[in-house]
């Protein structure tokens, strides 16, 4: 209470006055200055207590004097209730009613005037009550402050859960940026290699063709040098034979050429003989001559025979000349003949170079001439064309004249049809000469050999028309195509070996990225999708659907559709010949993560028949193990790596949602009805609910504990025992119901006591279904429609979530609840989609996998369920 008087505490009257709790206990004395002067403060704060709430105190106030100053104010709103004396002299008479007055501001003027002791008394118990009521407020006051402290300590929290989330918005916007830029990379990269790819193959197409007609030439060139080749084979053994005879006409002619000259020697021998034995006779005549000069008779005797045995001789020599003559002319003709024998025999053997060369000699003549005559043409069209184009620039030139005349003229004359017919003819003749002058150039190119060089397009494309695209080809051009070609090839094979490269390296590259980029979205919460092929099945194979499902690497997978091939990408693709190890090698992780404390989720969509079950569970005999036993095991083959660490509790519920109704599996209902008549076979009602985290659980659902995966494998054979399987046209074994089979771990450290709580939801989908091919029909059909409408219900929340809608639908069906804390909740999830590769089942497929793409793009916030040892603790109490 704020007070400008002094106070005394005393008795008085009991009045009703609001009391503002800025309220403090003492005495304060006027001052003669006006200002007041409080003493006895022990009680009092050093300030007064504030902010408690104004509330309605009795107490009793008396005024002994006049107030000081202004009357003060116990509230804004109120004022000082105060008691004058003689107000509290007629209260004290016996007056049970407070007599409190409103002094008008005039009064209290007054008042102050009249007397500056004032007095006032508040009765002991008001007092009491009074301090009562403060050690309640002060109460109130405590205990509001600690409202406060929780309030402080719970908006703390979720500041600091909004940062984390701030964070993680920033880290997520961060990696799509850079996940953004990198697909651009990507994105160009692929275009430049697009480009590169199909320069390179245009390169190589035109390179192949220009091979292909060289080999075509030169495959021409050896059928016509192999014909050429026999042709002078004939020739040749033609004239080889010719030869042969006519050596041996040579030689029959040489043997009776030499036996003639034989016997001409021994003719001239014989008459060389004749002519000694004759010179010999002469002279032995001549000596008996001089002997007998003295007889006269018998010289002159001997001189008439000499004279007579004068005339043979002479003969004889004729005779001799002759022989010898004839001699000669033999030995001249056999040292011709024997000269002509030894001089070179033309070769036999030429190369076909030598046979083709007059062949080209002759043809490149007549090219020759061809081009001299193309030459003498060319040169008479370049003149004429000179002259033409002299002639129409002279026209030209004439009629611009006469042009600009008539400019001048028409001035004065505003007749424009002159000028019109002017401007026509000018711009016909300009186009003639332009005409003219591209033909002028042309000619000159052809004659020169040289390309044009020129700017205006239009006259490019009318020397092209005229020249024909690429037809100017120097000599040199042509003599360097050869080493062009070479040259090219071996750019060729170079570009090949870089397109290799280039191949493999896009493909490691490719593998590397979308490895990265799942890790990335694994990082981010995204669901993990891996898709598995089955192996083509008998119905399939009887009804010739050809294979429209192909895995193209680790990461994608086309489907054949009648618009072309389609691509789906995920976290990894499985081909049918993957076995069951190698595929639950890849979700290991996850089994790791759902000990460590974390929601986890595995469920398998697709068709009916698509290998749902054969995933999850395995084949009947249990030879291919699927994802559920092989958990078991990993299950307790971790526990068992950790038990030095941990102390472990396994339990498991099984459930089964069957026409839209959760059972528990763990009781049959035979059994169920058995023990409870009055339930009409009816099972024990099963739940879905959240616990405060958000983790989906089954209320009702029998939870039974497992020490060992032969254990649990022998509680999950006796669910599976309950659960509801038929024949269908698709599957001889099929699910008529989704399986849901949720492991729970709590792991308790035996180090700090800390708690932590994972739990493992395996989950089978029943198949989408069409009803014209499984062939169903009464319950089978109301199963089938059931089936129907939960997965599409779960369509919807996919749907919903991976369009980041405000509102999910999941309360639209049991199983989308069931699965609620799995898509777009906290759990760690991987959906397996499971398709057929047979083009009977194309659309199935194709749905199955949109569905799977849209599942990819949702996120999941998992967070680890741990509380401390105390938490813990106090939970148990
Ligand atoms: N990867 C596989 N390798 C070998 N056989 C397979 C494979 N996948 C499926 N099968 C066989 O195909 C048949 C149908 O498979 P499954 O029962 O698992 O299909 P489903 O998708 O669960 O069908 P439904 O939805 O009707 O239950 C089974 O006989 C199964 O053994």
């Amino acid at each position: 209470m704020q007070c400008n008087a002094t106070c005394f505490l005393g008795g008085g009257e009991v009045v009703e006055v609001m009391c503002v709790i800025k309220v403090w206990h003492g005495v304060m004395t006027a001052q003669p200055d006006g200002a007041w002067e409080t003493t006895n403060r022990s009680t009092c704060p050093e300030d007064p207590v504030v902010s408690l709430r104004p509330r309605r105190v009795p107490v009793a106030v008396q005024v002994l004097g006049d107030l000081p100053g202004s009357v003060p104010e116990l509230m804004d709103e109120r004022p000082c209730p105060i008691i004058h004396n003689t107000q509290y002299e007629e209260s004290t008479a016996g007056s049970s009613e407070s007599q409190l007055s409103d002094s008008t501001e005039a009064d209290q003027e007054a008042e102050a005037e009249r007397s500056q002791d004032v007095k006032i008394y508040i009765p002991y118990e008001s007092a009491e009550l009074c301090i009562t009521q403060i050690a309640e407020d002060m109460e109130a006051m405590k205990r509001r402050h600690l409202e406060m402290v929780q309030e402080l300590e719970e908006n703390f929290q979720i500041t600091a859960r909004e940062t984390q989330e701030w964070t993680v918005q920033r880290i997520r916007a961060h990696y799509q940026n850079k996940l953004n830029t990198l697909r651009k990379i990507l994105d160009l990269y692929q275009e430049k290699v697009e480009k590169k790819n199909a320069d390179w193959e245009r390169r190589v197409a035109a390179l192949t063709l220009q091979n292909e007609q060289q080999l075509e030439e030169l495959r021409a060139e050896r059928s016509r040098g192999k014909e050429e080749a026999l042709q002078w084979q004939k020739e040749k053994s033609k004239m080889l034979e010719m030869f042969s005879h006519r050596l041996d006409i040579l030689h029959s002619h040489q043997t009776s050429t030499i036996q003639e000259l034989q016997m001409a020697r021994q003719e001239v021998g014989k008459v060389q003989e004749m002519l000694m034995v004759s010179s010999q006779e002469q002279q032995e005549a001549t000596e008996e001559g001089e002997s007998s000069e003295n007889k006269g008779l018998s010289a002159e005797q001997h001189t008439v025979a000499c004279d007579e045995s004068d005339q043979p001789l002479e003969g004889a020599k004729a005779r001799l000349e002759e022989l010898k003559e004839s001699l000669y002319q033999k030995e001249r003709e056999i040292t011709e003949l024997l000269e002509a024998e030894r001089s070179p025999v033309p070769p036999i053997l030429q190369p076909p170079c030598s046979i083709l060369l007059p062949v080209i000699i002759h043809k490149a003549h007549a090219v020759f001439s061809v081009v001299a005559e193309t030459r003498a043409l060319l040169d008479q069209m370049i003149e004429e064309n000179r002259v033409a184009l002299a002639e129409a620039r002279d026209k030209l030139q004439r009629l611009q004249m006469a042009k600009d005349d008539s400019d001048g003229r028409e001035e004065k004359n505003t007749d424009n049809e002159g000028l019109d017919e002017y401007k026509s003819s000018l711009s016909l003749l300009q186009e003639t000469v332009g005409g003219y002058e591209i033909s002028q150039l042309a000619l000159d190119c052809i004659k020169t050999g040289e390309s044009p060089v020129i700017n205006d397009c239009n006259a490019v494309s009318e020397l092209e028309d005229i020249l024909g695209c690429g037809t100017i080809r120097t000599t040199e051009a042509v003599k360097s195509v050869g080493q062009q070609l070479l040259l090219l090839q071996d750019q060729l094979k170079e570009a090949k070996e870089e397109k290799k490269k280039i191949i493999e390296n896009y493909t490691s590259e490719r593998t590397l990225r979308k490895k990265y980029y799942n890790m990335v979205e694994d990082m981010k919460g995204k669901i993990r999708v891996f898709c598995r092929i089955r192996p083509v099945n008998r119905a399939e194979v009887a009804q010739g659907g050809a294979v429209v499902v192909e895995k193209i690497d680790d990461y994608s997978v086309t489907v054949e559709t009648p618009r072309g091939p389609r691509e789906f990408q995920f976290d990894k693709v499985f081909s049918a010949e993957i076995s069951q190890e190698e595929l639950f090698h890849d979700t290991n992780r996850l089994i790791q993560s759902a000990i460590d404390g974390y929601n986890v989720c595995i469920f398998t969509y697709g068709q009916t028949g698509s290998g749902k079950t054969f995933t999850m569970v395995g084949d009947k005999e249990q030879k291919n193990p699927g994802i559920m036993p092989r958990s078991f095991n990993a299950i307790f083959d971790m526990i068992r790596e950790n038990s030095n660490k941990f102390d472990f509790k396994v339990s498991a519920y099984m459930l089964e949602l069957y026409n839209d109704r959760l059972q528990d599996l763990f009781v049959s209902l035979a059994g169920e009805a058995h023990a409870q008549p009055q339930s009409h076979g009816q099972a024990r009602r099963v739940e879905i609910k959240r616990n405060r985290k958000g983790v989906v659980f089954a209320q009702g659902a029998e939870t039974k504990e497992a020490s060992s995966a032969q254990e649990l494998y022998a509680l999950f054979q006796q669910a599976c025992a309950n659960r509801h399987i038929s024949a269908t046209k698709m599957n001889v074994e099929s699910s008529r119901s989704h399986l849901i089979v949720g492991i729970m771990v709590e792991s308790r450290n035996l180090t700090n006591g800390s708690v932590s709580s994972g739990k493992l939801s395996l989950v089978d989908l029943a198949g989408s279904e069409r009803a014209a091919k499984t062939g169903a029909k009464d319950h089978q059909l109301k199963e089938a429609n059931s089936i129907n409408k939960s997965l599409s219900a779960l369509g919807d929340v996919i749907s919903a979530l991976s369009a980041e809608l405000p509102h999910v639908p999941y309360r639209n069906s049991k199983l989308t609840q069931v699965m609620q804390d799995s898509l777009g909740g906290n759990a760690k999830t991987l959906m397996i989609v499971n398709i057929s590769p047979s083009e009977c089942n194309l659309n199935e497929t194709l749905t199955s996998l949109i569905y799977a793409t849209r599942v990819k793009a949702i996120t999941n916030n998992a967070q680890r369920n741990v509380d401390s040892k105390e938490i813990a603790q106090l939970k148990e109490e």
